[in-house]
């Protein structure tokens, strides 16, 4: 238990960071707390006043009671709002930190978890963290002062029905810490059903196209609510679980208090142990506080043990390292070598992916890379941008080699245009700029070059207009265009192109071809490209065949030296002929 509540850590440097609204807080929840208390005193006032049939202090006893209340009133309402904006505070905090972390993760990272599986913990656990703070922790913290400041004005008010309470609790307690665990165990179960169906909704959902092309909505329906039925059989049983937990509580806290008042009220009749009837009273309201508090303590250990469960996965993925190193030299110049690199993919480890790749890529020219489908050629841009470090052999870029680069360094020196055109859902001009600063004539050179001036023109609002998921959706071509628009305006040294214009027809693609000559005449230009005549013209083509260098040279050299190059070629050849 001590273990599950460690995690709670997380929320202490927040705590100390926000501690006046914590202070004010918990001043506020004594304050409350104080005026709770006060009211069964007030009760014993009313009743001994009653009984006495002094109608003045009847009437005191009525307005300091409406007294007693309003501060009861205000005293709460001023606890809530603290508690709330703590709640709200900390969650955005903590989600702001989580999002600026995870963008951080290396590759691996990416490679071990699923996109769906960070999100939740972005948006449900903080969820958790936020219910735990805003409310879990200061019902908790209420209940906990009401039940010890109860506790002790019960023994005052009457040590001997206080002894009797004693020898009873353990017959309330026992049986209920019973069942709250066979909940806890329930509702765990039913939490794993829930976490499955979204996994599976959002996998459709990613995937509806192939869905109704395959037509697999039928199968996906039954599975779906497969997993959702079988949710609801765990749920069942939870609920069930905690109605029995409920009429045991009432039935034995109540029944408890009746005996202990009924020995109480004989004990007012006999008139032995000096109590009386404004006693039996006040007695009573501390006993109502206490079994309430009882049972809202119960209530919220659920939650605040599935909070401490939310806030582990937070505290653990906030302690996994990030990947930007910023400390290295940074970029001169920008010939690059690969020499002997070896690799293998952390996930995978039994395979060989790059064997002793060696090539260069002058600054001022264009180096191509050509090879069958997972040849490796993708790989070898990651390695370049720094994504995967455990390869061996070497990676030079300009005079350094690259892993004594500053990453940030080396990133900024490069422009990828990677084959799966990522579009944001934001404006077309952030979509090119992506956060950076550049001039209004900069944006706009760079969307003429990369052929989409004429599009954006037909916009509703030009380069203003929101694209990707929320806004206005684009062709395949056109994210295509957007992306090199970015690359472009980056003006980087180092241009990588993995595939970059296979999704435009060839009276476009001439067109950027061309242009992009010019934009990157003096940098080192990497492109990957099936289609050989994008790449005929590259002053270096190196051919990859499983990893390895298989030949390298120019298209001519190669026709006559690499029996690949000219497979490849001659199979074009014959598609486009
Ligand atoms: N993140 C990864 N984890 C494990 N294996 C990977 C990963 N990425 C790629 N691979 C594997 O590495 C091999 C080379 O992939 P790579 O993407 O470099 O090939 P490619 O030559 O660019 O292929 P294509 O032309 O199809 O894009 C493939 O067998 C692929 O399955």
């Amino acid at each position: 238990m001590v273990n599950r509540f460690h995690s709670y850590r997380l929320l202490m440097p927040l705590f100390v960071q926000y501690r006046w609204h914590v202070v004010q807080a918990i001043l506020a929840l004594f304050l409350a707390s104080a005026f709770t208390l006060a009211l069964p005193m007030m009760i014993k006032e009313i009743v001994t006043a009653a009984v006495a049939e002094d109608l003045a202090q009847l009437q005191t006893g009525f307005l300091v009671t409406l007294c007693v209340a309003l501060g009861l009133g205000v005293a709460s309402a001023y606890r809530f709002y603290m508690v709330s904006w703590l709640g709200e505070r900390v969650v955005a905090v903590l989600r702001q930190r989580l999002f600026i972390h995870l963008t951080r993760m290396n590759s691996t990272f990416f490679d071990q978890n699923q996109i769906g599986e960070l999100t939740s913990r972005l948006i449900t656990d903080t969820t958790l963290v936020e219910q735990v703070v805003g409310t879990s922790l200061s019902v908790a913290l209420r209940n906990f002062v009401l039940l010890l400041g109860s506790a002790v004005f019960l023994f005052m008010t009457s040590p001997y029905l206080s002894m009797l309470m004693l020898v009873v609790t353990p017959a309330v307690v026992a049986p209920v810490i019973y069942f709250a665990r066979k909940y806890r165990l329930l509702s765990k179960e039913s939490q794993a059903f829930i976490a499955e169906s979204n996994a599976y909704a959002n996998q459709v959902l990613s995937l509806i196209e192939t869905v109704r092309a395959y037509q697999y909505e039928a199968a996906a329906h039954r599975h779906f609510s497969g997993v959702i039925e079988e949710g609801f059989r765990a749920s069942k049983k939870r609920i069930w679980a905690r109605s029995q937990l409920t009429v045991m509580i009432m039935v034995l806290v109540i029944s408890a208090m009746v005996a202990v008042l009924w020995l109480g009220t004989l004990a007012v009749f006999t008139g032995d142990s000096g109590l009386t009837a404004g006693d039996i009273g006040q007695f009573f309201g501390y006993s109502v506080y206490i079994s309430v508090a009882v049972a809202a303590l119960s209530e919220v250990w659920g939650d605040l043990m599935r909070a401490s469960g939310a806030m582990s996965r937070i505290i653990d993925l906030l302690a996994q390292p990030v990947d930007v190193q910023d400390s290295g030299a940074d970029l001169k110049a920008y010939d690059i070598s690969f020499d002997g690199v070896s690799f293998i993919y952390p996930l995978r480890k039994n395979i060989q992916i790059l064997n002793k790749v060696s090539f260069e890529a002058q600054a001022g020219k264009v180096t191509a890379l050509v090879g069958i489908s997972g040849a490796g050629k993708s790989t070898i841009f990651k390695l370049l941008m720094g994504f995967y470090k455990h390869y061996e052999g070497s990676i030079q870029v300009g005079q350094s080699d690259s892993t004594e680069l500053s990453t940030s360094g080396l990133r900024s020196s490069i422009a990828l245009v990677s084959h799966q055109a990522g579009i944001f859902p934001m404006s077309l001009r952030e979509n090119i700029t992506l956060g950076g600063n550049y001039t209004e004539e900069a944006v706009l050179a760079a969307i003429k070059m990369a052929n989409i001036d004429a599009f954006v023109e037909m916009l509703p609002d030009g380069l203003d207009t929101v694209v990707g998921e929320r806004g206005v959706l684009l062709s395949e071509g056109q994210r295509q265009r957007v992306a090199l628009a970015r690359a472009i305006i980056r003006d980087a040294d180092i241009v990588l192109l993995d595939e970059a214009t296979n999704a435009l027809d060839a009276i476009t693609e001439e067109a950027i071809t061309s242009a992009l000559k010019g934009a990157f005449a003096k940098k080192t230009v990497l492109v990957i490209a099936h289609r050989l005549a994008t790449v005929m013209d590259a002053d270096h083509i190196v051919v990859l065949d499983q990893g390895e260098v298989q030949a390298q040279g120019t298209h001519r050299y190669l026709l006559k030296n690499s029996d690949i190059y000219r497979d490849i070629a001659n199979i074009q050849m014959i598609i486009s002929g």
